[in-house]
């Protein structure tokens, strides 16, 4: 059994060693060569699986250890008898963290006493969406959630798009498609930039193409243009210095790369070819999560309940680290920095996540308890 590898997988050893043959490939650069020997074929978002790379192949399963599909062809799969797997999911929670982490800075850079007085409008109520949703409501932001495929099909409260983009904060949650009903690519076209006002942010750490790169870059040069926090952009790894420039923060990418989120997908893929082979699954992604390096923070009863929370998320993953680092990248010559981009992603130092940290608070109100909660942290008392 020939396991053919995206090499930033990770614990690819721990979970697939007993399964088969595992062959390692650089995910980006993956050909048909590489694979036509392979029985089955994980890899990641950065890997385009099609026709071109897997006709003549003896392929026969296909795991992607991510959220996003975009990038499988999953009609020519079926077509062909293909078995495939995403990982639903597995990393929703990171991105969460990365977006409630940006929130906390734009409310304390726009000298905010209390954060949750941001409206913030979700575009795209899934596995992100949704528990982006929930945190925000439990902290007491007031959240419009739109997400027309799901208003389709279910009763529940939505709200337009127009709508959400007139929140204080807009973040971004939709798959990439040009398909369907409702389609997402270029959601975000002039017109809609348009209605973006200067006092509002725009978060995206969906997909890069929802969003019109170039009118994008045309509205940040006009007056009265949004904050714009970009974790996904269009052209990767190849992205425009233009762009990057006029934004806020500037992430490679890795809004969902907490080792929690990036372990959890090895394991949802690791489960759907033992699944497919007939074979027990043994391992777990808990298992080999390592003790985090900081496990514990103390409040004292003098802290107060929104300091204390931007303390906390910013001990945990501050975006601002990851925005220096992709703009030194960037610095680069233009020939070298798109190698920059995808080695920040290969190297991307070990995040993790709140419900790592126990808060041990002594003698605090209950208005900091429900904050640490809903925040996902475990609490001490
Ligand atoms: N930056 C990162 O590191 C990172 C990490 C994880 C996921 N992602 C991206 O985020 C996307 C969302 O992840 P998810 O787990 O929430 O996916 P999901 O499939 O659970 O949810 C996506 C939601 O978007 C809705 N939707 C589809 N078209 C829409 C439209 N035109 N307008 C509004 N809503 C629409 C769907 O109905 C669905 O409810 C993924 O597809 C992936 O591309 C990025
Ligand atoms: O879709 C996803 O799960 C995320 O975008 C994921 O974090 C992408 O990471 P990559 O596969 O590019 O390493």
């Amino acid at each position: 059994m020939l396991i053919v590898a995206d090499e930033n997988i990770p614990l690819l050893d721990s979970f697939f060693a007993e399964v088969g043959e595992i062959r390692p490939v650089a995910g980006r650069a993956m050909t048909a060569d590489d694979v036509r020997d392979a029985d089955i074929l994980l890899v990641r978002s950065v890997t385009q699986v099609n026709e071109a790379l897997l006709a003549g192949s003896r392929v026969k399963f296909v795991g992607t250890a991510t959220i996003g599909t975009d990038h499988v062809d999953i009609d020519w799969l079926a077509s062909q008898g293909i078995a495939f797997c995403a990982a639903p999911g597995c990393n929703a929670n990171s991105v969460v963290e990365y977006v409630l982490s940006v929130i906390s800075l734009h409310a304390e850079r726009r000298g905010m006493a209390n954060w949750s007085d941001l409206s913030v409008g979700i575009v795209g109520v899934g596995n992100v969406g949704g528990e982006l949703a929930r945190k925000l409501e439990r902290l007491g932001f007031s959240v419009k959630r739109c997400d027309p495929p799901r208003a389709e099909q279910e009763e529940g409260d939505f709200d337009s798009l127009e709508e959400a983009l007139a929140c204080d904060v807009v973040s971004l949650h939709t798959p990439l498609t040009d398909q369907g009903q409702h389609p997402t690519w270029k959601l975000l076209d002039r017109a809609r930039l348009d209605l973006l006002a200067e006092h509002q942010l725009l978060i995206n750490s969906g997909r890069g193409e929802v969003i019109d790169g170039d009118a994008l870059l045309e509205r940040l040069d006009q007056s009265g243009a949004p904050t714009v926090v970009l974790d996904v952009w269009p052209n990767e790894p190849g992205i425009s210095v233009e762009l990057a420039k006029r934004v806020w923060l500037a992430t490679p990418h890795i809004a969902g790369y907490s080792l929690e989120g990036k372990v959890q997908g090895t394991e949802t893929i690791y489960r759907a070819v033992c699944r497919f082979l007939g074979l027990p699954a043994r391992k777990k992604a808990g298992q080999f999560l390592p003790e985090p390096a900081m496990n514990k923070l103390a409040f004292t009863s003098s802290a107060e309940a929104v300091p204390a929370a931007y303390t906390a998320i910013r001990a945990c993953y501050d975006p601002r680290r990851d925005d220096a680092n992709l703009r030194r990248a960037l610095a680069l010559p233009q020939s070298e920095r798109a190698v920059a981009f995808d080695n920040l992603r290969r190297d991307y130092p070990v995040r993790r996540e709140f419900s790592s940290v126990k808060i041990q608070l002594k003698g605090t109100s209950k208005s900091l308890q429900d904050t640490f909660k809903g925040l996902g942290f475990k609490l001490k008392l």
